[in-house]
């Protein structure tokens, strides 16, 4: 018997499902009438100011910045791409089989169905418009879902490879949609990414997509959930399998206590929804489990939350009876409290279009708007806190004053006078991060930027507190995916674009002020939003241009390569010439090869991959001197310096500094001091330094630093017996004026030189005495195997692949990626651990007695090891892997440090290197 009508609502159909199935006792498009948008516009005439702020919070309230995280291939895009299905946004659903989806847009992402840059797209759930007109007191009684909302959706990629990228988008998100492959559950680069999630703060749901699948178990992923992330999953949706034991047809809702079927081979827009009664008589089974799942409902929450007890008693201790508000409203408060461990739960099959818009009112009614996310934390000149500590002035008092206590050792006289801090935040407009620069070909740079705090306005002077710079914003976008609205401004808590920066690169701190000066006030030069490190990279390849006019085009192509994504890095060697482009990995490597390629029309052709070997010095070299003194283009150069090498034994960065410190600076796993005696700096009136008698004319302390590092650091580019760039080394350089200055002959060029010079020989010097060392990068890898195959792995790693275990079933930070995981993970293993077979879970249909009992051995006992690996053993290693473990165990893994190789394993090493892999 058929309880409900198959519904096909009018228009697209596609309001319908976000709006009326959720928020039932309203109609939907009340709310929309033309009615209100006069009252809105009257209104708004009275009290223009008020109302304006009053209309930009409830617009910031109907905003969600979300993302979606998963391991690789749990169906990210294919979700995202019904989202802006039933949102409206586009008009037919997207394939990532068959490469025509609208966030992976770029050709190398479609030919290989993968993601490999984030998208931002701006959507509307539930469709419609999210302006004046429909802004005003929210209806408590109805969900927040019953009315539009903007989402802001950056689609994350899943690859190991692309670990920073993920970061970055992590850092902008208010809340997360994290999606599981019903099949394969908990995976290792879910875990990685869920912890990454956590040192943020974000708030998330989980999504267990593919229960369509053979093999999809559910009840085991919700055990894996708890077990392997240490949460309390909400089961709010269970899986609707026909017969018990037939299709994946639809789910089951306990916090609406209906069903929702789907009709088979549809676009996923024709619903046939159910009460419970309905359902007992159609499914009765599943009507009995919903049941259970509304009673594990309540008691979960009851545990977190006061408010739900109260409610509960309320409805006579009748767990059906309390409202499905209540419920949303609980479970609202237990996602946005930080120490909560509670975290929603849905069901779905992405791909048969099932569960996707319910999934999508979870994320208007559980995730924060940017108003109730956690406060981003900024730093400035060295103090940390959170930004709107900084905005109320308290940050800044703090970092003044730590600025003010002279170090013991430190140089003063190279800090900028201070203003009144109170007076420096009083001039901050807006500050924005710039999360992604992506080439558009048709409008040219395109950098993505969230803004924080002010509003980021069209032609506003930013100064780019990374790059020490700052460019004007000549024209602001809202993107729709592919497509894009021109804007006057972008307002806190948006994401948007500004077109036309020729430097900002992604990561980097764009902030704009009062006043016409060309920086901004002190120490407001040094704000950065969530920094993060850049972890060093371990493979590389040489690019090299087909022809000699090529070149320029080439070197343009990868500038643009590197502001898109700071985890590549190029050097020249200076020797050969040859260019050479470094990254984290492989396939991080292969893309950015697409990229430059056939993306970027560079005439260019990349060499064999290979890891990214270091040299170090085994002991000190003597001080060096040099002299540079050549006609360089026509121009007489003529500067000295003198170096020195010493290896780096953990050695802090303030040991170096003492009173004629120009610079003391930690750069890609080398450290470089540079010292002036005597350069005699004369002051202005106002207390900067202004010339020296020794320095030429029209060059200053910058100028003069910048030229011996980037000597020094060409120099570090090749080692002087194995040619890999070196590291673990400190170079110290002194300059003493007199006698390694020379007037208007000594030039930048001049003085860069000296420093390469003088370098070079220090290290080379290091071959005559103690010797220099080959390195080899080591991994921290995490590995997730079930116990059957826990022994064949261990013994794998150690005895075959020369690694050694760490641990086995702990949680070990991975270094390299954040350093602040580290606590959060250290916070997270405090946690007592959660027993899974205490968490309700529905049976799964599927498992037999004997595969029932493999799953719960696997669900209550993943195990997990951690080991430390040389790079060179793991090329590879998944194939390996999953030949061990039956296709199930996973890993993930990233740089841990450089380590010394012995001297057979070196040998052994060139002897393959020079025979080729
Ligand atoms: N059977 C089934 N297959 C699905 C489902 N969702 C996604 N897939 C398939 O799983 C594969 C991976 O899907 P994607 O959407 O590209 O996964 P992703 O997480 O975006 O992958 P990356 O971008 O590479 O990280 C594709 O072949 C999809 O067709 C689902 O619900 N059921």
């Amino acid at each position: 018997m058929v309880a409900a009508p198959l519904l096909r609502l009018p228009g697209s159909g596609m309001r319908c499902m976000g709006s009326r199935f959720y928020r039932s006792p309203i109609n939907p498009l009340k709310s929309f009438s033309g009615l209100n948008s006069i009252q809105a516009q009257r209104q708004s005439i009275q009290c223009f100011s008020t109302s304006l702020s009053r209309w930009q919070d409830e617009v910031l309230d109907r905003t969600r910045n979300i993302g979606i995280i998963a391991h690789i291939d749990a169906g990210k895009t294919t979700t995202t791409e019904r989202m802006l299905f039933y949102s409206g946004f586009t008009r037919r659903l997207g394939d990532v089989d068959e490469g025509s989806t609208v966030t992976d847009f770029l050709p190398a992402e479609r030919a290989r169905g993968i993601t490999i840059q984030s998208a931002a797209i701006t959507f509307h759930w539930p469709p419609g418009n999210v302006d004046g007109a429909q802004t005003g007191a929210r209806d408590q009684s109805l969900p927040r879902s019953a009315a539009s909302h903007t989402i802001n959706l950056i689609d994350t990629p899943g690859h190991a490879d692309f670990t920073f990228e993920v970061m970055r988008s992590l850092r902008i998100l208010d809340g997360a949609v994290c999606i599981l492959d019903g099949v394969a559950g908990v995976e290792a680069q879910t875990e990685k990414v869920w912890h990454q999630a956590s040192t943020y703060k974000i708030p998330r749901v989980i999504y267990v997509n593919k229960l369509d699948r053979d093999g999809a178990a559910f009840g085991r992923t919700v055990r894996e959930v708890s077990s392997r992330l240490s949460v309390y999953p909400a089961v709010c949706h269970i899986p609707w399998f026909e017969g018990v034991t037939g299709p994946f047809v639809g789910i089951a809702d306990a916090i609406n206590l209906q069903a929702l079927r789907w009709k088979e081979g549809d676009d996923g827009r024709t619903v046939k929804m159910m009460n419970l009664e309905q359902l007992d008589a159609e499914e009765p089974s599943l009507g009995q489990e919903l049941r259970k799942a509304r009673i594990a409902l309540v008691e979960l929450l009851s545990e977190q939350d006061e408010t739900i007890v109260e409610n509960f008693f309320e409805c006579d201790e009748d767990h059906m009876a309390v409202s499905s508000m209540d419920i949303i409203d609980s479970l609202r408060r237990c996602v946005l409290d930080p120490t909560s461990r509670i975290v929603p739960l849905f069901a779905g099959a992405s791909f048969r279009n099932m569960g996707v818009q319910p999934l999508l009112d979870a994320v208007v009614n559980l995730l924060p708007s940017p108003a109730e996310a956690s406060d981003p934390e900024v730093s400035i000149g060295g103090v940390k806190g959170g930004l709107r500590r900084l905005l109320s002035g308290d940050l800044i008092v703090e970092q003044s004053e730590k600025a003010s206590v002279p170090a013991k050792s430190k140089k003063k006289k190279n800090t900028a006078p201070q203003t009144n801090p109170k007076d420096a935040i009083d001039k901050l407009q807006s500050c924005a991060l710039a999360f992604k620069v992506v080439n558009d070909a048709k409008r040219g740079v395109l950098v993505y930027v969230r803004v924080y705090s002010g509003s980021l306005d069209r032609n506003s002077l930013l100064f780019n507190t990374n790059l020490h710079l700052s460019e004007r914003a000549p024209r602001l976008l809202k993107m729709y995916a592919n497509d894009a609205v021109e804007v006057d401004s972008i307002p806190a808590g948006h994401i948007g674009v500004v077109v036309g920066l020729k430097q900002a690169r992604t990561g980097d701190t764009l902030v704009s002020y009062a006043g016409n000066k060309p920086t901004p006030p002190e120490p407001l030069t040094s704000l950065q939003l969530r920094p993060i490190e850049v972890p060093p990279p371990v493979f590389f390849t040489s690019v090299e241009p087909h022809s000699l006019s090529e070149e320029k085009r080439m070197q343009e192509s990868l500038a643009l390569l590197l502001r898109e994504d700071p985890s590549l890095h190029v050097s020249v060697d200076e020797e050969s010439g040859q260019t050479l482009l470094s990254g984290m990995g492989e396939l991080h490597l292969e893309i950015a090869r697409d990229r430059l390629i056939n993306d970027l029309k560079a005439k260019a052709s990349m060499g064999r991959i290979e890891i990214g070997y270091r040299e170090s010095g085994l002991g000190e070299s003597s001080p060096v001197t040099k002299i540079f003194d050549k006609e360089v283009a026509g121009r007489r150069g003529k500067a000295g310096c003198t170096a020195l090498v010493q290896p780096l034994n953990g050695e802090d960065i303030s040991d170096a500094a003492e009173e004629d410190t120009l610079l003391a600076e930690n750069i890609e796993g080398n450290q470089i001091i540079i010292r002036a005696h005597g350069l005699q700096m004369e002051r202005a009136s106002r207390g900067e330094e202004e010339s020296s008698p020794f320095l030429p004319p029209g060059m200053d302390t910058v100028t003069l630093r910048t030229a011996l590092q980037n000597g020094a650091l060409a120099a570090l580019a090749r080692g002087p017996q194995f040619t890999f760039p070196m590291h673990n080394t400190r170079v110290t350089l002194t300059i003493n004026p007199p006698e390694h200055l020379f007037g208007g002959d000594t030039t930048t060029s001049a003085l860069a030189a000296a420093a390469r010079q003088a370098t070079s020989a220090a290290l080379r010097e290091l071959l005559t005495g103690p010797g220099t060392v080959m390195m080899e990068p080591v991994m921290n890898v995490i590995i997730s195997v079930d116990e059957a195959s826990l022994g064949s792995v261990v013994h794998d790693i150690s005895s075959s692949r020369g690694g050694h275990i760490v641990s086995l079933d702990e949680h070990v930070p991975i270094p390299g990626t954040d350093a602040s995981s580290t606590e959060s993970i250290a916070a997270e293993n405090d946690l007592p651990p959660i027993n899974p077979n205490r968490v309700y879970a529905p049976p799964d249909p599927f498992a037999t007695q004997s595969v029932a009992a493999e799953i719960s051995a696997i669900s209550s006992n993943p195990r997990t090891i951690t080991a430390k690996v040389p790079l060179k053993e793991m090329v590879g290693y998944l194939k390996h892997l999953r030949s061990l473990t039956a296709g199930r165990g996973t890993f993930v893994m990233s740089v841990d440090r450089f380590e010394n190789m012995s001297a057979q394993r070196q040998k052994a090493v060139l002897a393959e290197l020079r025979g080729g892999f």
